[in-house]
């Protein structure tokens, strides 16, 4: 024999209950059938009362509506007609009676309240057992036997194990039989308490030994997370009977917690299934785990509406009986506690509790410590709320170590700040309390690591998408299928935008149509709103990425290393600012455990930044930079000649993708500035812009005004270089545009080198570094290579992604 219980929704509609026959008549052994209300009934019979309980005739409206359902239901499944009518029509009465009796005292108790809630047990039972061809009713009221605690009676397991069994004995065939609902030894209607049908079902199950009990509802099963926080949520195919008391504790409404008590006294397994996919295979709970082989996290489930009440005070330490007497005070207001911590110095203890009690709570904590709150023993009682308690759970957790240090180490990555932490020696639930608006964040994090931990995802917010971005997308899109096959990393363009408009989307923005969806998005670009958005989407493993050359970009990192998020800068702007800026980012970022990148910035693809960190980390001392650090100016004066004036060459860099977005930064000198000062830094010398001797090789005048006045007026240089350029070919010279540091002191200039220099052979837009060290003295360390363009320098960016993911 089986027990199958149908919830409310499974038989919230004449279509559902004919999906419940089907799944019954299915079975090949007998079969009880417990059944909820219709779907939402339950509800509106307590909703009714209530209203009649002020007095008033309100109650109408909800008895209509309920009146109107069980019609609708039985007109489809009877044609409406046979004695389900009269049956139906008789228990309505009955609840229109009370109800109106209710109206006329203008008092609702607990005692008339559980004569009434059940009744749409009574009615939907009636209704199934006609429906269900051979089947027959059995009153759930008429076996299971409570005391007197209205509206969450105790079983009388003695008793109505009897009775189910004198009930039951030689019964064969279908059963059905409404759940919730149960009399006291007076023959007064006493009720489970809410989601009491699951409990129905496992009440009868152990008491007739079953082969097992089957709870169908809505949903597929346990889920590793709540799917409607957790899109990648997924069935838990087996729980222990634990496993699923704990999920169920802490928010997992999949079944009503005190059903599993009678049925794994007797070890019947549970399977929870979907009445609307009955082929799905759901989630089986049984006893124990088998395979010791199962990852030692099964679910993460949450609660919120938290608040934690902490009792506070230097004369609890060392003090016996605070805990007992703070418990017996919440037990004397029912106040039930959901997650306990205290220090082990006694100096505090915290409870979570539901925040509606609070009041009450509060109150009675009060009351009960007057005098040692009076003497200053006790210094504080104080509440936080807006919480949540966040659960993972699994019984392996307790044969594999580390669990509580990834789990907080995770956490702490991504920026959450754990307000409590509780763990029970059984290691099968490590529980602990953030601020609700960290929630997803939270259960996105943890699912991420412990039940996909297969794969890293990293989401990127790309800003500016010119030269480098443009390039970078490119090369995400085609490396995309391989990091995630070979590497196990997922990269997701989570957020992207131009000057003009930007696009979010938390599942990914495809790469291949970003450009129309820029094109169609009707969110105009607004940098406070870029960092709104990445925030508000609260995803762990997120960096923004800025392929900019604006100063307004850099100023929002500090906003947005604060929220956690790493940042990858082709940009120079932040990384050359002030010192105290450009230190303080570093640092932010350091206490907030993401990283800060900017490879790109010298050099572009060019290993020069990182080299030089290796070298300094490694305890080697930088003692000089010389270096060629401009790929534009290194193109302008490798290109320039008889037939390509100054100005073309200007242009051609521009065109090659070479230069700034404004070259006038480049012909200035500035963007080597830039360069050998977040050299000089990242020597750990503190030097600032105003420090670097900048010797220009244009006129002052070429810069001021508009860019376009520039390109005019550049032509007038072209002479003159002609014929400085004429001169230093006879002398077998070649410009270069050196910057240098050294004891302090850093400067950028043009200098024409003559053919023995390391300089002199640098072709293309190539970049050249010396760095004299402690350890390079004699023999200088050189890195050289391409120093701008766009595919080599979206590269560059692209492997500060990839040391963001950490793979
Ligand atoms: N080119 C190279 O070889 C190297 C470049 N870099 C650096 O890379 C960065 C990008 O250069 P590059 O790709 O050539 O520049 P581009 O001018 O080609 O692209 C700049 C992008 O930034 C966008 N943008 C500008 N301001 C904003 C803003 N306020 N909000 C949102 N988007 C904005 C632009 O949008 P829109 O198109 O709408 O104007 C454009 O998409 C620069 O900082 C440069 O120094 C670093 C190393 C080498
Ligand atoms: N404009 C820069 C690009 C790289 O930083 C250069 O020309 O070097």
């Amino acid at each position: 024999m089986k027990v199958l219980k149908f919830g409310g929704t499974s038989v919230g509609s004449a279509e559902n209950i004919k999906r419940v026959k089907e799944i019954v008549l299915k079975q090949d052994e007998d079969v009880v059938v417990v059944v909820s209300a219709l779907g939402g009934i339950t509800d509106k019979i307590l909703n009714a009362a209530r209203q009649a309980s002020t007095g008033t005739q309100n109650f109408h409206a909800e008895l209509t509506e309920i009146k109107r359902a069980h019609y609708d239901a039985i007109e489809t499944l009877f044609n409406g007609t046979g004695s389900i009518k009269y049956i139906v029509d008789e228990l309505l009465d009955e609840l229109e009676q009370i109800l109106t009796g209710i109206t006329l005292v203008g008092e609702l108790t607990v005692k008339t309240l559980d004569r009434i809630a059940g009744i749409g047990e009574r009615i939907s039972s009636h209704i199934v057992a006609q429906y269900i061809p051979g089947a027959v009713r059995k009153d759930s009221s008429e076996f299971i036997q409570t005391d007197s605690n209205f509206g969450r009676a105790a079983v009388d397991f003695k008793i109505t194990n009897q009775n189910i069994q004198k009930t039951f004995a030689n019964f064969s065939g279908v059963a059905v039989v409404p759940g919730f609902i149960s009399k006291n030894s007076k023959s007064e209607f006493t009720t489970l308490g809410r989601g009491g049908s699951d409990y129905t079902a496992s009440i009868i199950a152990a008491a007739l030994d079953v082969s097992s009990l089957e709870i169908w509802t809505d949903v597929d099963g346990f889920m590793t997370a709540d799917p409607r926080v957790i899109r990648k949520a997924y069935t838990i195919p087996k729980l222990t009977y634990s496993e699923a008391m704990e999920l169920s504790h802490f928010g997992a409404k999949v079944i009503y917690p005190p059903t599993i008590l009678p049925v794994y006294q007797k070890g019947i397994p549970i399977q929870i299934k979907n009445t609307f996919k009955p082929e799905s295979e759901g989630t089986r709970i049984i006893q124990t785990a088998e395979n010791g082989k199962e990852r030692p996290i099964k679910g993460i489930s949450s609660i919120s509406g938290i608040t934690l009440l902490t009792l506070q005070g230097i004369g609890m330490v060392g003090v016996t009986g605070i805990s007992m007497r703070l418990f017996t005070a919440l037990a004397s207001v029912n106040v039930n506690v959901i997650l306990i911590s205290q220090a082990s110095s006694e100096n505090s203890i915290s409870v979570a509790i539901d925040e509606h009690a609070l009041d009450a709570a509060e109150l009675a904590i009060r009351e009960e410590f007057e005098k040692e709150i009076a003497s200053g023993q006790i210094s504080k009682i104080y509440a936080e709320s807006e919480l949540s308690i966040v659960a993972i759970v699994g019984e392996n957790m307790k044969h594999t170590t580390g669990i509580a240090g990834k789990l907080f180490s995770t956490i702490g990555k991504n920026g959450v700040n754990v307000i409590a932490i509780a763990q029970g020696a059984s290691e099968l639930n490590i529980s602990w309390v953030v601020e609700s608006r960290e929630l997803r964040k939270t259960l996105n994090v943890v699912h991420e690591s412990f039940f996909l931990s297969e794969n890293v995802e990293l989401n990127v917010f790309l800003m500016g998408i010119g030269t480098v971005g443009g390039n970078l997308l490119q090369q995400l899109q085609m490396q995309q299928k391989k990091l995630l096959e070979e590497k196990h990393l997922k990269l997701k363009l989570t957020g992207v935008a131009n000057s003009k408009t930007m696009v979010f989307d938390r599942d990914g923005i495809e790469i291949s149509t970003f450009k129309e969806s820029l094109d169609n998005s009707e969110k105009k670009s607004d940098l406070t709103g870029f960092v709104d958005e990445m925030r508000k989407m609260n995803i762990y493993n997120s960096v923004f990425v800025d392929c900019t050359a604006s100063d307004k970009v850099a100023d929002i990192y500090k906003d947005i290393l604060h929220s956690n998020i790493s940042i990858v800068a082709a940009n120079k702007v932040a990384a050359s600012s002030s010192f105290s800026n450009y230190s303080e980012l570093k640092k932010l970022a350091k206490q907030k455990g993401v990283k800060f990148l900017f490879e790109t910035n010298v050099g572009a693809g060019l290993p020069i930044i990182n080299t030089l960190n290796d070298l300094v980390n490694s305890g080697d001392k930088i003692l000089k930079i010389e270096a060629v650090l401009s790929g534009t100016l290194n193109y302008i004066f490798n290109t320039i000649s008889e037939k390509v004036p100054l100005s073309e060459t200007i242009k051609r860099a521009k065109e090659e993708g070479y230069s700034e977005p404004d070259p006038r930064i480049d012909l200035s000198g500035v963007d080597v500035a830039r360069k050998i000062l977040i050299l000089a830094r990242e020597s750990g010398y503190a030097v600032e812009m105003e420090d670097i001797n900048i010797k220009r090789f244009v006129p002052d005048s070429f810069f001021e005004g508009s860019l376009e006045n520039f390109w005019e007026k550049i032509k007038d240089l072209d002479a003159d270089f002609e014929t400085k350029r004429k001169v230093l070919e006879k002398e077998n010279k070649k410009w270069r545009f050196v910057a240098k540091y050294e004891n302090g002191l850093a400067e950028v200039e043009l200098q024409e080198v003559s053919s023995t220099h390391p300089f002199y052979d640098l072709e293309g837009s190539n970049n050249l570094v010396m760095y004299t060290t402690e350890r390079y003295q004699e023999f200088p360390m050189l890195i050289k290579g391409y120093g701008a363009g766009a595919s080599v320098t979206a590269a560059g960016v692209f492997a500060d992604l990839i040391k963001v993911s950490n793979i």
